[in-house]
Order: structure tokens, then sequence, then C-alpha cells
């Protein structure tokens, strides 16, 4: 690995934060799945711009729920509602600033209720350790909502400023309301990457933050940008505790895995989707390229020898994916740890 980060004086630094949860967790950690899927299993409609955040509007219980299902399926972290939740999708809704910035500080309380829920029902609560909310900030491809998340694509508007302007309030919000972690989702450009460095350092957010990418063709990300480039951005910026992948099919992850080794010593985080593909026009995924929980699961040990010590799942996947993900991961601790003989 080259180029690592020079730790902040005083302040620790996002990955050696990162790393302690990590190790408090047996050395891995296990992300939860897809939350607009299982919403949807749940009976929300989310065919609307904001998506998942929309139940943040119509149905905040049912968001609970979920993470609530996932803790009980063995993740150590969860993801808040606010993926596709910005102040500006909610104003183009009528609500004004004040309570736009308070539905997205309501994405990070219902996850940390879930968590106090869950903490509270847990008779032994050395078994599951730490439990982390993340709250989301997906791109701004993702509050277009045109499917331009998968392909980074966002014409004349893309500038670093507009990019920064277009995040910069709803970053501190979400920061304010007290998250363990900050995760910025599917990246799907190097200039969303830059713009999202240049906020942390200029709103001086102290939460570690994770930065993951998205590809489509197990070299790339989405736009056609260098993974290599973005990840040594993120390697570059003390506030990003961990470098990663996230809703793309797991038969790329291995060879992106060893791309983003290249550049940093941070954790690597993976948290692929089922493998379909996202019919944007039609706002749907495709099943015929999907893989089942059991494959899903076979990829896990791969995935950990590649370096990856923070595994999960995205779009699509469901508790019984992080479920297998737990088991298979407990084994494998389990097994690192027997006796030599
Ligand atoms: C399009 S990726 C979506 C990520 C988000 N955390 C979710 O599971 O809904
Ligand atoms: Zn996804």
């Amino acid at each position: 690995m080259v180029g690592k980060s020079a730790g902040g004086g005083g302040v620790e630094d996002a990955a050696a934060a990162m790393r302690r949860w990590v190790e408090a967790g047996g050395g891995r950690l296990v992300m939860d799945g897809g939350l607009a899927t299982e919403l949807e299993a749940n009976g929300a409609d989310l065919n609307d711009p904001l998506w998942s955040a929309k139940c943040l509007l119509s149905s905040p219980h049912l968001i609970r729920k979920v993470h609530l299902d996932y803790l009980e399926a063995g993740a150590n972290i969860i993801i808040t509602a606010s993926y596709q939740a910005t102040i500006q999708g909610f104003e183009s809704k009528g609500f004004s600033k004040e309570q736009s910035e308070e539905l997205l500080s309501k994405s990070v309380k219902i996850a940390r209720e879930a968590r106090d829920m869950f903490l509270k029902e847990q008779l032994d609560r050395s078994m599951q350790h730490p439990i982390l909310v993340a709250a989301s900030i997906g791109s701004y491809g993702a509050y277009l909502a045109d499917g331009s998340e998968y392909s980074g694509d966002y014409g004349e508007a893309g500038t670093l400023e507009f990019l920064k302007d277009f995040h910069r309030r709803r970053l501190e919000v979400l920061a304010e309301a007290g998250p363990d972690l900050i995760a910025f989702e599917t990246i799907p450009n190097k200039l969303e990457a830059q713009a999202y460095v240049e906020l942390l350092e200029e709103c001086n957010i102290n939460i570690p933050a994770w930065f993951s990418f998205n590809s489509k063709d197990g070299i790339h990300i989405v736009s056609g940008d260098s993974l290599i480039e973005c990840a040594t951005i993120s390697n570059g910026c003390s506030k990003v505790g961990a470098v990663g992948i996230n809703c793309t099919p797991p038969r790329f992850i291995h060879g992106l895995i060893l791309s983003i080794r290249k550049v940093t010593d941070k954790p690597i985080l993976i948290y692929p989707n089922s493998g379909e593909r996202y019919d944007a026009d039609k706002k749907e995924w495709v099943e015929s390229t999907g893989v089942s929980d059991g494959d899903f699961v076979s990829y896990v040990n791969e995935w950990c020898k590649d370096g990856a010590v923070l595994i999960g799942g995205c779009c699509r996947t469901t508790p019984n994916t992080i479920k297998a993900i737990s088991r298979s991961l407990n084994q494998r601790h389990c097994v690192s740890h027997l006796p030599v003989a």
C-alpha cells in the first residue's frame, strides 16, 4: 500500500476509530442489507422521487421495524433512511427548510431508537458489539431519481461547487443528529468524492465517514472514472475511516477490493447488491442476473481473504442475506481462533 494519510494531531483519525470498532467486533463487522428493498417487502410503496425517504413522512414505524429486523439478523451497522432524503427534495414537496431539516434528523433518530430497543432486549450484549448507526448520504444522482447514480453523468450541473452546495447543509444536519458514522454511499464519480472530502474538512465533521463507490464493469466506478483515483482521494482524507463498494454485483467485488487495497490501508467495506440490474426507466430491478443468498454468501470468505472487514448487502438483499453473512463470518471467526494442534 502507498500514500498512507497522516493522523491529525490530537483528534483520533477516522480510520483508527473504525479499526477500534472492527476489533471490538472480533475482527469483522456485519452491515445491514437493502433498506428500500425491505421497506417494500413490508408493504411500502416507494415509487416516488424520495424513494425510501418517503417512509420518513408516511411510515416511520416501518423504517424502525426494518432496522430492528437487520439488527436481529446480526447486523452491527444500520444505515439510516436518508439515502434519498435531501432538503431540496423535501422542499419540492412543499415542506419548509426547517421541516426538511427535521425530517433528515428524524432518520437518525429512528435508527437510534431501533438500536436502543434492540439493546434493551438483548440478554447477552457481548454477542453483537458494537452496534452503530450510519447516516446515509446518497449522491446528487440519487436525488435526481433518474438513474444517474448508476451513470454518474450530471451534465452541466456537475461542478465541484454545485455539488458542495447541494450537500453542505444536509451533511451538517445529519452530523448534528448524532450518528456514529456518515455513510457516503453509491458514489458514482470522482467529482462527488472530491466534493465530499472538501465538505468534511470545511464543515469540520468529526464523525468518521465512509466512502463507498459503485461499479458496473468490475474495474471503473459507474461514471468510468478510475476506482484507484477515487480510492486515493478517499485515502487522502483523515476524516474518511473506511473505503469500499456497494450496490454492485457480487461477481465484481474481488477485483475491486484488490484495486482499493493498492492505494489504502484504511478498513475496506463491501455491501454488494444481489447482482440484478436496475432499469431506471421502469424504476424496477431486472431479476435475470441475480444470485441467491447462498451464492452471495459463498463469496464472503474470498472477500475476507482479500481484506474486507465490513461486509453486508445493498439493494435486493434482505435480513436472510445478512443472517447468512453473519453466520458465515462467525464461523470463520471461530475457526480462526481454534488452537493449533
Ligand atoms: C441505491 S443504493 C441504496 C442504499 C441504501 N442504504 C439502501 O439500502 O436503501
Ligand atoms: Zn443499493
